[in-house]
């Protein structure tokens, strides 16, 4: 999927914004205005997961699912309540941040994958958060020139969130051959989960435009 998403997956993961986090150069007005975004980002995300336990098939993969419901709403999102209560931002301003249209689309086209489509479109429009993330802050751990955001990078370059990204990479892997079989990639319906993960991909990049533009 990565593959057919050209170079759509390498303005995502090489944007502007994230050579900032890299090298510090991006505004801490920035950082914070993506966190608060973010925030709000990860409520629907959590959502779109939760749909995705509510779709599974197996008990492997709403063990995947759940815990990434789980992981979240306990971690993720306490890490941006954290990082935004030191600077001064408290829980209910957060919560009542104003939603950019570049992150209510996004949010809206992967719970409509998930409302409308079935297991495997869910996943299409999921993966490239996953997946991105976890590319992203591994290369920034080996490249990183400055610490201003290190506990960013260190967030999704860290043993806990590497090994989580590899099993649901796995899950997706047995999803797909469970429903598709081994010939996956020669069925017309792989084709429409390429372009559900590519528009996923294009929504990520507007998302760090968005970071830019406080
Ligand atoms: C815009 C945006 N895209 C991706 C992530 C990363 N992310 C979102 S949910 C999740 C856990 C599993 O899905 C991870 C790592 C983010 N925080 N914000």
């Amino acid at each position: 999927m990565r593959a057919a998403s050209g170079e759509t997956w390498r303005d995502y993961t090489r944007h502007a914004f994230v050579e900032g986090l890299s090298d510090g150069s991006l505004p801490n007005a920035a950082f914070l205005h993506y966190l608060r975004q973010d925030y709000v980002f990860l409520t629907h995300f959590s959502r779109a997961w939760a749909l995705a336990v509510v779709k599974a098939e197996t008990h492997d993969e709403m063990l995947v699912a759940s815990s990434t419901v789980n992981g979240l709403i306990h971690e993720e999102m306490m890490l941006h309540v954290g990082v935004c209560a030191e600077a001064g931002i408290s829980h209910d301003a957060l919560a009542a941040t104003p939603e950019r249209p570049e992150n209510l689309a996004y949010t809206r086209y992967v719970l409509e994958a998930g409302y409308s489509g079935d297991f495997l479109t869910l996943l299409a429009a999921l993966a490239p958060c996953v997946m991105g993330y976890a590319e992203i802050g591994l290369r920034l751990k080996q490249a990183a020139h400055s610490d201003t955001y290190q506990q960013w990078i260190d967030t999704y370059a860290g043993d806990q969130y590497q090994s989580y990204c590899r099993d649901v990479g796995a899950m997706i892997d047995s999803a797909v051959t469970r429903r598709l079989g081994e010939g996956y990639d020669q069925l017309p319906i792989w084709q429409s989960l390429c372009k559900t993960f590519r528009t996923a991909t294009e929504l990520e990049v507007k998302f760090w435009d968005m970071g830019l533009t406080p």
